[in-house]
């Protein structure tokens, strides 16, 4: 019998506890290594190649004679972080630097801050009461063997093998510790395949399914790239700040979870991650919090962001690009597509940060429609393309149903689920549904119907404060309010636990946004169910849908097959990427591609930014605000 990935984790954890207690040496106070150098030792530096290799064009990177030292002694775990002298300025001196200003405490820790340790959280954020609850609810028959026979493509020049193991990788010993608090025991496929390619400096576009660990598949390398360089000196000028990586995200939400991820993955390693989300829409004053400028001045070398406040902070000069060495957009096809491609574009091409070649660059999505691969490689250099699993598809994981409900049965139908729901849930808990609409007050509506009839739930939408999201998100987690209601803010990237229904109540317009919607459910190995409720409204969704279905082996129902013969293919007019077969998915191999300019409005436009014609399927339909941050 094969033994699945999920459940060696409860193997792993007797390691964990072994490794944690037994022979990591403690630091003493004449061994110990400032922050930035931690990880540095001539003797036992690994022959890897790495951004810092590759990528010489950076300057400022000093003290060769310090070498890496990569099997690094974690400082113990009650000193916190180390006092003066073991910081960033300290070395600096050590090393004839004059320390002091803006950037000098960007690689150490102040005597007066300590690390919270990010793996409390978990046990936080779960009450007794909802935890048994979930883990009675939990799906069995959890297999990431699942993931094995997936098919994998690559295309482009000279691309490093993939690893079978994290031991394979050498990632350092501090971010290994952390992969195994976290419970990795093994990377996903499309880990196994990514990490390699980004360790070796190579820019990448990855496309893999819902759910599939693409998170840490970017983050790691960029860690452990910070880790590995040398002392990096920075450029002194108040008041601004100069990160060495930057991972752009679409929501607020979204770019939350990414760093609070990265906290983990980086925990006790020195490299310091901030989040900065929000932003002023256009015309309005902008006001950065306070708490985050503070945040900002301790240092830092990961900047995750959404857009809108990435360019507040480099109109006001908070903030400079100058020594980015990785870029990565995460949801990368949603960061290119109309909404947003305007202000990446600003941010990568016309502020300060450094060309492409220079920089490593990292694109990742479920869903990569050929025309926004197109305008990606705008941003790439002789990168790597990269695609686990069928491009743009959902994973076999998740039994997708799809129910035909006139507009005005909806609520009606919804309820029926509900109550089914409930009835087999366990305890008569209700299961963490996910309800999907297309309108901000469609959502408020729908929220406020269901509370009224003894269902509790909460809605996320644009319309909503920062902090009403926040509590909504926590809330549903929690099981407090077990019915979410959402626009498609919520359709990307957050990792729910435990959500076993997602109900598409209003369908999209757009394939590739039920592809991630649907991913809210059936994550990281383990089963989900997604109800879509259709209806003559949504006939240029048939044919992809139904589709969509084959391709991930569901029953089709014979009406919507009949829908599907009968419509015109829309839902995404094209854009999709590799059209239900595996393979030649990259926009490079399609020799025919680039003739057919219709896709892009006429090419490369006088804009400069390639504004896809009216017949793109953007997702949104004429006069819907864009439910994105
Ligand atoms: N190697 C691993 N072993 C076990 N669990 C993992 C591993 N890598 C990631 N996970 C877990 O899998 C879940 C999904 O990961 P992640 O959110 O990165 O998926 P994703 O591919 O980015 O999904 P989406 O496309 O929806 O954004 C997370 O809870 C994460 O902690």
């Amino acid at each position: 019998m094969r033994t699945s990935w999920a459940d060696s984790v409860a193997n792993s954890a007797s390691e964990i506890a072994v490794s944690d207690n037994s022979s990591v040496p403690r630091p003493t106070r004449s061994t110990y290594v400032p922050p930035h150098l931690r990880n540095r030792q001539a003797s036992d530096a690994p022959n890897l190649p790495g951004p810092a290799t590759e990528r010489a064009t950076f300057t400022g990177t000093a003290g060769g004679s310090l070498g890496s030292r990569w099997s690094s002694d974690p400082p113990k775990p009650e000193m916190g972080r180390p006092g003066p002298g073991y910081g960033y300025a300290g070395a600096v001196a050590g090393r004839g630097g004059s320390g002091g200003g803006w950037n000098n405490r960007s690689r150490g820790w102040d005597r007066r801050e300590r690390e919270v340790n990010p793996f409390d959280d978990d046990v936080d954020d779960k009450t007794d009461d909802a935890e048994q609850a979930f883990s009675e609810q939990e799906n069995t028959g959890i297999n990431f063997d699942a993931y094995e026979d997936i098919p994998v493509e690559t295309s482009g020049e000279n691309v490093p093998p993939p690893v079978n193991t994290f031991a394979e990788i050498d990632l350092g010993d501090l971010l290994n510790q952390n992969i195994r608090r976290c419970k990795y025991v093994k990377p996903t496929p499309i880990q196994r395949h990514a990490i390699p390619i980004a360790l070796s400096g190579r820019d990448l576009m990855a496309c893999a399914q819902t759910g599939s660990g693409k998170t840490a598949a970017f983050c790691f390398p960029i860690i452990s790239g910070i880790m590995r360089e040398q002392y990096v000196q920075r450029p002194r000028v108040a008041r601004t700040v100069y990160p060495l990586a930057l991972i752009l995200s679409p929501t607020r939400e979204l770019s939350c979870q990414i760093h609070d991820e990265a906290k983990k993955f980086s925990y006790q390693t020195g490299v310091k991650v901030v989040v900065a989300y929000g932003g002023a829409p256009i015309n309005q004053q902008v006001v950065i919090p306070s708490s985050l400028l503070r945040e900002l001045e301790r240092g830092v070398d990961i900047l995750v962001a959404t857009p809108g406040r990435l360019v507040d902070l480099l109109e006001r000069a908070r903030l400079s690009l100058q020594m980015i060495r990785y870029l990565a957009l995460d949801e990368a096809d949603r960061m290119l597509d109309m909404g947003f491609e305007p202000q990446i574009r600003k941010i990568v091409e016309q502020m300060d940060m450094p060309n492409r070649g220079v920089r490593q660059t990292m694109l990742f999505s479920a869903t990569f429609p050929r025309e926004i691969q197109r305008l990606a490689s705008d941003f790439l250099s002789n990168y790597i393309f990269l695609a686990v699993g069928r491009v743009g598809s959902s994973t076999d994981l998740i039994v997708q149903r799809v129910e035909f409900v006139h507009e005005s049965d909806k609520r009606s139908h919804l309820m029926d689920l509900l109550h089914a729901q409930r009835e087999n849930g366990a305890h008569g808990k209700q299961a963490l549904t996910l309800v999907f609409v297309e309108t901000k007050k469609g959502a408020d509506s729908l929220e406020h119907w269901l509370c009224i009839n003894g269902f509790p739930a909460t809605t996320i939408h644009g319309d909503r404060t920062q902090q009403e999201r926040e509590l909504a998100l926590r809330s549903f987690k929690t099981g407090k309010t077990p019915i979410l209601v959402a626009t498609d803010v919520a359709a990307r990237g957050l990792d729910i636990p435990h959500v076993a229904h997602v109900v598409n109540f209003d369908l999209p317009n757009d394939i590739d946004d039920y592809v991630h919607r649907i991913g809210r459910t059936g994550r990281a190995g383990k089963s989900g169910l997604a109800t879509a409720f259709f209806n003559e409204g949504n006939l240029s969704l048939a044919r992809p849908l139904a589709e969509l279905m084959q391709e991930a082996s569901q029953e089709v129902p014979a009406w919507l097959t009949r829908y599907a013969s009968r419509a015109p293919y829309g839902g995404s007019k094209g854009r999709r990427s590799g059209g239900g077969r595996f393979g030649g998915r990259d926009f490079r191999r399609e020799s025919s591609f680039g003739k057919n300019l219709d896709y892009y409005g006429g090419g490369n436009s006088g804009s400069g930014y390639g504004v896809p014609s009216s017949n793109y399927g953007g997702g949104y339909a004429p006069g819907v605000t864009s439910a994105w941050d």
